[in-house]
């Protein structure tokens, strides 16, 4: 990827190198009331190193793009790639973490985060050390002996972030992440989130319900139509790095990114979803 600095100091992304691509996708489900076509035609490019956000109406398909991307669950037709390769089963490239809550709870933090390398069989002194510095670089150190139940919201979290990254996925899945948290614990692990991001410059696809988030974090932000789902509007985002969560909506350019892209969502809410093919 190369960025190339505009006069105003903003850092302009050009997609030098996909990541990911969906090419004229489609996705049906078989519901109780029939087929539910979700992605029609679906098209989407996320550039090597690049931080997208996705935004769109509550059941328009986006949890249901990262799945597929992961491998867990096929297209109907069209084609995805993911660092050049076909997505034809699980995707070990990539590290997809859920909404819900998926510690195991007769686990401790640090063998939570450790299940990632032991299912690779990474020799045991490599994983204590990585494990160490994997919990330390989320800021739960001191919580390793831990279990699930004895950490708050936000500590789980944490620990499903370093779990996430412990092997050092290329590409990154987040589906709202931090959507069930309150306002200040939200901004504590967005910060957190955008410096490890911008250690190591993983591609990643975040889905939020959350516009301000998503200007806060991404270098783009797709909106998804209704169902079947398209991207109908993908902003990129003009407020340079490295970016403070606090001070990202005082930017000149955050209120234009808002209304484009509320604008967008807006046209859609209470719109039907089209469910009949
Ligand atoms: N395995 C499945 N079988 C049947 N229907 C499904 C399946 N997975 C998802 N759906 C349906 O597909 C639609 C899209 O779901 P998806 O979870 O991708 O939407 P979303 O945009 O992530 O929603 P939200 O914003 O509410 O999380 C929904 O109507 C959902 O009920």
């Amino acid at each position: 990827m190369r960025v190339c600095h505009a006069p105003e100091a903003v850092a302009v992304l050009e997609i030098a190198k996909p990541a990911v691509e969906f090419k004229g996708v489609r996705k049906v489900f078989q519901s109780r009331s029939g087929p539910l076509e979700v992605l029609r035609d679906f098209s989407l490019t996320v550039g090597e190193g690049e931080f997208l956000a996705v935004v769109g109406p509550s059941g328009s398909g986006k949890s249901t793009v990262l799945n597929l991307l992961a491998g867990l669950d096929a297209p109907d037709e069209g084609v995805i790639t993911c660092n050049s390769r076909f997505v034809d089963g699980v995707n070990t490239d990539v590290g997809y973490l859920t909404q819900h809550d998926s510690l195991l709870p007769w686990r401790t933090v640090e063998e939570n985060v450790a299940v990632p390398l032991e299912i690779r069989g990474v020799p045991i002194a490599e994983r204590r050390e990585r494990v160490g510095a994997m919990i330390a670089g989320v800021g739960l150190k001191g919580f390793e002996r831990h279990y699930p139940s004895q950490l708050s919201g936000g500590m789980r979290k944490r620990a499903m972030l370093a779990r996430t990254l412990i092997y050092d996925p290329a590409t990154l899945l987040m589906d709202e992440p931090f959507g069930p948290l309150d306002a200040q614990l939200k901004l504590v692990l967005q910060a957190e989130l955008m410096r490890l991001w911008s250690e190591s410059r993983k591609t990643v696809i975040f889905v939020t319900h959350d516009i301000v988030e998503a200007i806060t974090l991404a270098d783009r932000v797709v909106v998804l139509s209704p169902r079947p789902s398209r991207v109908k509007l993908g902003e990129r985002i003009a407020i340079g790095r490295p970016r403070s969560v606090h001070d990202v909506r005082f930017a000149p350019a955050f209120e234009d990114h808002y209304r484009r892209l509320w604008g967008a969502i807006e046209a859609d809410i209470g719109r039907p979803q089209h469910d009949h093919q």
